[in-house]
């Protein structure tokens, strides 16, 4: 499959590399991290270690089978302008937070399909990439239901080693990561934490109450989300990358805008105090380090 990753920073740098050993990548991504790659490949290290040889670039190719779209949510819409010249048969976000999958269906002619992704990533230099954790992308389509596509996008993954499946219902599984980062990401970024620190007994009522406020706000909108599955999730996910710093807590050290409206944000009012407040606290950071209005 011809691959192309728009936002080859952290998790589309990982995920690019471990499907070159596969498929045809290209990379999309900013200087100095391209021009790395292009000299001397991209180095994959941590709980997976490899070298490979995608192309990589500042601007997208004229044609792909597959667009995946690993930009902050607040990119997607400069992603999707991007990519609209671009012939493509599928396009697949393996953002978080919601909205993503309606922006680029919005500007973009090709078939877009939802994703999730538990892998960990973080770009350590220009040309390496680490990965702090194996874990699952679920990727389906974006409205639910049966997706040859959908089957087709998940089939060059497993080809690929990555694990992978694909889902009829990812509209309630985009609630149900929702639930698991308005969790993890707005605390760690917070207090600075790994995503393990969360599973103490104080920091962890932060994690659950936030996680349970997300559920209640999915069941509002119809899906079948409970508490418990909520909970069971994200307790789940923060053990099984303990040793992660989110990609919210990458934000805040970098003094980079954060993802906050697009996760915690979704559900902040009066029915959820917990995400109010994470948001609020990350706002008034993000005013500070002078990256919002
Ligand atoms: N890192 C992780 O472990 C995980 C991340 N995620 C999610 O994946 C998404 C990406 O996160 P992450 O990889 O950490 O973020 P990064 O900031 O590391 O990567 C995004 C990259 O995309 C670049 N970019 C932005 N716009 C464009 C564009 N139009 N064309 C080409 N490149 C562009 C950015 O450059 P610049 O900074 O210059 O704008 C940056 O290098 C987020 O939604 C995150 O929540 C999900 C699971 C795990
Ligand atoms: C799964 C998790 C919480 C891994 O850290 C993540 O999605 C992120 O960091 O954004």
């Amino acid at each position: 499959m011809d691959v192309v990753v728009v936002g080859a920073g952290s998790l589309g740098s990982l995920l690019g590399g471990l499907l070159a050993r596969a498929h045809d990548v290209t990379l999309v991504g900013r200087a100095p991290h391209v021009e790395r790659v292009r000299e001397r490949g991209l180095r994959v290290t941590g709980t997976v270690e490899t070298t490979v040889f995608p192309d990589a670039r500042t601007a997208v190719p004229a044609s792909a089978d597959l667009a995946l779209v690993t930009v902050k949510a607040y990119d997607t819409g400069a992603a999707a302008a991007a990519l609209a010249e671009t012939a493509l048969d599928a396009v697949c976000s393996l953002q978080n937070g919601l909205g993503n999958e309606r922006t680029l269906a919005d500007a973009l002619d090709a078939a877009v399909l939802a994703g999730t992704c538990t892998y960990g990533a973080r770009l350590v230099a220009p040309g390496e990439v680490a990965c702090t954790g194996v874990g699952e992308v679920v990727l389906g389509a974006r409205e639910g239901g049966p997706s040859e596509t959908a089957d087709r996008v998940g089939r060059a993954f497993a080809d690929a080693d990555l694990v992978t499946s694909v889902a009829e219902d990812m509209p309630r599984r985009l609630w149900e990561k929702l639930a698991v980062n308005a969790g993890i990401n707005a605390p760690t970024a917070l207090a600075r934490i790994h995503n393990g620190a969360l599973l103490d007994d104080e920091a962890g009522t932060v994690m659950r109450t936030a996680t349970r406020e997300v559920a209640a706000a999915a069941r509002s909108e119809g899906f079948d989300l409970s508490d418990d599955t909520a909970v069971r999730a994200v307790e789940s996910v923060a053990s099984a990358t303990a040793d992660n710093r989110s990609s919210m807590l990458q934000d805040v050290e970098k003094s980079r805008r954060t993802e906050v409206d697009s996760i915690n944000g979704v559900v902040a009012g009066p029915d959820a105090p917990v995400n109010s407040t994470l948001t609020a606290l990350l706002r008034a950071w993000e005013r500070e380090q002078g990256l919002r209005e």
